[in-house]
């Protein structure tokens, strides 16, 4: 595409130099991705500014720079207000507005949203869907699967994977949306269909300061389905009637709402709520008529996810019958109460909880399904909100009998110092602090004996560690596996 013709999607641009027009192969906010043919847009970061790499971009075959500050560069030089507003809509144009030709489902709560675009992911496929997920752990579609860096792409590898998606003949996205995505704009320039809210609770306050930023970050997701009521293009806001926060989001969005709930009235809703071993059986009300559901995962809070995934089936008109019978067959998510099982006489569970309520919400799920001690072995990420670290201590001590306190990613903290600040929250409780991860998950189940549960939290799918600015191979579970064959 010519320059010229990308820049029709901008307004109020100033181009240093229009009597040269190249062919744009590219677009790249990065330029470590810059190739021959690209259009550089220069990003002010929390780390650097993409100003200073304008030459270094020119330098690796860039033909244009888009820029808010002066360049010093021989290429056309795009001056815009905002390059981070002009990245998302120069990316979705020069992609040919890929979001409006997909059903976008964008999935965003402080926990969960993993757990609940997998679920809605699973729905669609076995009910003969072509389908796209793109989250923490990957991008998936059409039998692939592809590393992320981001929870949410930047808006360039958003747009591109829209449309390398219909490519593929993908018709339904389930995406996981963060709140730092949302502030940042990488989610300008999509079009969303429906937006689920899964809860909101503590983490991020290093970056969002206060609980009332982040709830206005999540409550972005919700204003930009925009007030529109297409009887073609139908938008919907599916919120947990539970959760407070819930009231704050109805008033930022004019789009359809759906609520799902189990404590309050909803129009989704489980009651009868029954625990077993190895899943959960419900009674699901719905506009349409009861049903018996069962899902083959523990946890109250995972009746909260599927009631979440049950919502968009529903808003999609698939028929109910069908999307409970899908449960059947979900396969889980890795890492997110991941059994490992060598065969030990008790039980070895990985999970991602790294916030108060998801240890809390784990701990009270697995101590109610185990008959002996409950080993935790925790620790809380560096260069992340600190605030949550004593709390997420106490409720280590509070829920288990054995809580182990070790290093999760440390990045440039010093472990020792993250461990310190846990502690604060546990003085005179009982707690045993490991530094070293592995030490801790082998102390746990060379120490747990039959009957017993150890539950390492906090890095479930993760294959790393991150210390310093090294990035080591770690996975709990193949610690675990091992610890358990040397016992
Ligand atoms: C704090 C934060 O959110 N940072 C994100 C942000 O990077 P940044 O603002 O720091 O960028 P920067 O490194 O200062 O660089 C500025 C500009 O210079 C460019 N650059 C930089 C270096 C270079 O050599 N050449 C170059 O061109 C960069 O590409 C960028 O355009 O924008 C980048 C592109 O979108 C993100 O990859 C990056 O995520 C970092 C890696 C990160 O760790 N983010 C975490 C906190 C995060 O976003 N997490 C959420 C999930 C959280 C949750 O829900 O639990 C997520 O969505 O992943
Ligand atoms: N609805 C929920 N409420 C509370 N805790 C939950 C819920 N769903 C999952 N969890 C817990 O939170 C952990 C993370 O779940 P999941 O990965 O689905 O969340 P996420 O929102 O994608 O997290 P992240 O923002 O880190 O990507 C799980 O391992 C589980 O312990
Ligand atoms: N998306 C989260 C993941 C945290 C995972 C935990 N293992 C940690 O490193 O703190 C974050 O980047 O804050
Ligand atoms: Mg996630």
């Amino acid at each position: 595409m010519k320059l010229q013709t990308l820049l029709n999607a901008l307004s109020f641009t100033q181009v240093t130099d229009q009597s040269i027009n190249p062919e744009i192969k590219r677009i790249e906010q990065d330029t470590r991705k810059v190739a021959e043919g690209t259009l550089f847009i220069c990003i002010e970061g929390t780390v650097y500014d993409g100003h200073q790499f304008a030459r270094e971009a020119e330098k690796r075959g860039a033909v244009a720079i888009v820029a808010k500050k002066p360049v010093d560069v021989n290429v056309p030089v795009v001056y815009v207000q905002d390059t981070k507003r002009a990245m998302a809509i120069l990316a979705s144009a020069f992609y040919q507005y890929p979001s409006e030709k997909l059903n976008i489902i964008g999935v965003t709560g402080t926990n969960g949203k993993t757990s609940v675009s997998h679920m809605i992911e699973h729905i669609f496929q076995t009910n003969g869907k072509s389908t796209g997920l793109i989250g923490t752990l990957y991008t998936k579609y059409n039998n692939e699967t592809f590393d992320t860096k981001n929870t949410t792409p930047d808006s360039i590898t958003l747009q591109k994977l829209f449309s390398n998606m219909i490519a593929k003949n993908v018709e339904f996205v389930s995406m996981e949306v963060s709140s730092h995505a949302l502030v940042q704009g990488r989610v300008w320039g999509t079009d969303f269909d429906v937006a689920v809210f899964t809860n909101l609770t503590q983490d991020h306050l290093d970056y969002h300061k206060t609980m009332d930023e982040y709830r206005f970050a999540k409550g972005l997701l919700f204003s930009q389905l925009g007030n529109t009521y297409s009887p073609e293009r139908k938008k919907f806001a599916i919120l947990n009637a539970d959760d407070e926060a819930s009231r704050y989001f109805e008033t930022v969005t004019g789009v359809h709402i759906l609520t799902y709930g189990i404590e309050r009235q909803a129009n989704i809703r489980a009651t009868n709520i029954r625990f077993f071993n190895k899943g959960t059986s419900f009674t699901l009300q719905t506009p349409e008529g009861k049903w018996q559901v069962t899902i083959p995962l523990i946890g109250k809070f995972n009746v909260y996810n599927s009631l979440a995934a049950i919502s968009v089936g529903f808003v999609y008109d698939i028929p109910m019958d069908r999307i409970i019978q899908s449960f059947t067959k979900f396969p889980g998510v890795p890492g997110r109460l991941e059994l490992v099982d060598g065969g030990q006489s008790f039980g070895v569970i990985v999970d991602y909880a790294h916030t108060p309520d998801s240890l809390e919400n784990v701990l009270k799920t697995v101590r109610s399904i185990g008959k002996g001690r409950l080993f935790v072995v925790v620790g809380c990420g560096g260069d992340r909100d600190r605030l949550k670290r004593p709390i997420m201590a106490k409720i280590a001590c509070k829920y288990a009998t054995d809580p182990i306190f070790t290093s999760d990613n440390p990045r440039s903290e010093d472990p020792m110092a993250i461990l310190k600040e846990m502690e604060e929250g546990v003085k005179g409780l009982y707690y045993k602090v490991i530094p070293d991860r592995k030490e801790a998950i082998q102390w746990a189940i060379r120490s747990a004996s039959k009957d017993d549960i150890v539950l390492i939290a906090g890095k479930g799918h993760e294959t790393y560690q991150i210390i310093g600015d090294q990035k080591i191979d770690f996975d709990d579970r193949l610690v675990a596996r091992e610890a358990i064959r040397n016992k």
